[in-house]
């Protein structure tokens, strides 16, 4: 599904902290948003996802208007949200957190498909997602919001504490989830190797707005973005 943001504007309690942000995520399309720390990546997620007032600007997915719909809503429209911070039911077991996301009749299908893209998963069914380490419970979200069937994700820094396999695995699997289903995803990204090889556009987020952005194929991508992230 496409996703379209015009002029988005939102933030905290009158603070502003996105500014008339405007992307094109055509459909299928992988887009890294990067930028510094406290540049307002997560606060652009947050908003589109609907946790957040939008205090001007649109949002339109799959050609439907999203702008003012609550969480639960924008997540009806097929929109998959792995948040940065620990977003599993800690006291569910993995296997109930899988089930949550799933709708029942599709849970086997469901479990084929963490089996193909994290297959330790499966012998971890009945442990409580609380107790996973930190990395696996990163693996779990990916897992669950990939299974929902979601058709547009917005993935916040999923790389960050994960050791080098395991984010050459997680290339691996999301590039395998938009080439079979078409998943459209906005990934925010602080691993910019990670970004470039995975995502097929880029954007720099310097202090809630658009800096720069491109094509991760163009072959002065790395530099532009570096030029970006170390002034
Ligand atoms: N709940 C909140 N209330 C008030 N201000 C907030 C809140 N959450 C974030 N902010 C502020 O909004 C700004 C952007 O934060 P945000 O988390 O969106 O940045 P980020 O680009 O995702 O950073 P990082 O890479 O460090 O995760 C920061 O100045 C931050 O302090």
């Amino acid at each position: 599904m496409g996703v379209s943001v015009e002029r988005l504007s939102s933030g905290y309690a009158g603070a502003v902290v996105v500014r008339e942000v405007s992307l094109a995520i055509a459909p299928g399309q992988i887009l890294a948003v990067l930028g510094k720390n406290g540049m307002g990546k997560s606060t652009l997620l947050k908003a589109m996802m609907g946790f957040l007032p939008k205090m001007h600007g649109s949002v339109v997915i799959a050609g439907q208007e999203a702008t003012r719909l609550s969480p639960h809503r924008v997540a009806r429209l097929g929109v998959g949200y792995v948040a940065q911070e620990k977003a599993l039911f800690q006291d569910l077991s993995v296997e109930e957190n899988l089930r949550l996301a799933v709708r029942r009749p599709d849970f086997e299908a469901a479990l084929a498909e963490v089996e193909a893209s994290f297959p330790f998963l499966l012998d971890r069914l009945k442990q409580r997602a609380g107790t996973l380490s930190g990395g696996e419970q990163k693996m779990l979200l990916m897992a669950r919001s990939l299974a929902s069937g979601a058709k547009f994700l917005l993935v916040d820094e999923i790389t960050e504490g994960l050791q080098p396999s395991v984010i050459d695995r997680l290339a691996g699997v999301i590039r395998d989830a938009r080439d079979r289903h078409g998943t459209t995803m906005l990934l925010v990204e602080q691993h910019l190797p990670f970004a470039l090889a995975v995502a097929d556009r880029w954007a720099v987020l310097d202090r809630g707005e658009i800096a720069d952005s491109g094509g991760t194929a163009e072959p002065d991508a790395a530099a532009r973005v570096t030029g970006h992230l170390s002034v």
